[in-house]
C-alpha cells in the first residue's frame, strides 16, 4: 500500500539549456504540485503507514527552500526541470522518510513526472 500527501510550491524558474527561442528559456512561474508517496503496511494499532502530519513536518524544510523562490538560484537546481526537481526532493527527503516510494511533480495541469528513486 502507499499513502501520499500533496504540497504546493509557488516558484519561478527558467530552463537555461533549451534550444534558442524556446518559451521556457524565459522567466516564468508555476504552482508546482508535489505528491510525496510513502509505501508500507498499516500498523496493527495505528492503522496507518505513517502519520500525514509527520510527513508534512519532514517536507517542511524542503518547502521552505523552494516555495516563493527562484529555483535556478537553489544549489543543485540550476536547470530546474520537473525531472531534476523530483530527484532533488527525493535526495533530501529520503533520509528523513526511508519508506519514500515516489515523488510526483505536476508542473502544469497537463505536464509532470514521477520519480521512484535511483535507477528509475
Ligand atoms: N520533460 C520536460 N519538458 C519540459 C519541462 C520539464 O520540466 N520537463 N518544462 C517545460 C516548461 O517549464 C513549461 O513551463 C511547461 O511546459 P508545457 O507543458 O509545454 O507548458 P504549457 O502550459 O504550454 O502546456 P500546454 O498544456 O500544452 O499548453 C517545458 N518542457
Ligand atoms: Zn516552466
Amino acid at each position: 500500500m502507499d499513502i501520499f500527501k500533496v504540497f504546493t510550491l509557488e516558484s519561478a524558474h527558467r530552463l537555461p539549456n533549451v534550444p534558442p527561442g524556446h518559451k521556457c528559456a524565459r522567466l516564468h512561474g508555476h504552482s508546482f504540485q508535489v505528491e510525496v508517496h510513502v509505501s508500507g503496511t498499516p500498523g496493527a494499532d495505528t492503522g496507518w503507514i505513517m502519520d500525514f502530519g509527520e510527513l508534512k513536518a519532514a517536507f517542511a524544510p524542503i518547502h521552505a527552500q523552494l516555495d516563493h523562490h527562484y529555483l535556478n538560484e537553489v544549489p543543485g537546481l540550476e536547470n530546474p526541470t520537473s525531472e531534476r526537481l523530483a530527484m532533488w526532493i527525493w535526495e533530501r527527503l529520503k533520509p528523513a522518510v526511508p519508506a519514500l516510494s515516489a515523488i510526483v511533480i505536476r508542473e502544469t495541469c497537463t505536464s509532470g513526472c514521477r520519480y521512484q528513486g535511483p535507477g528509475d
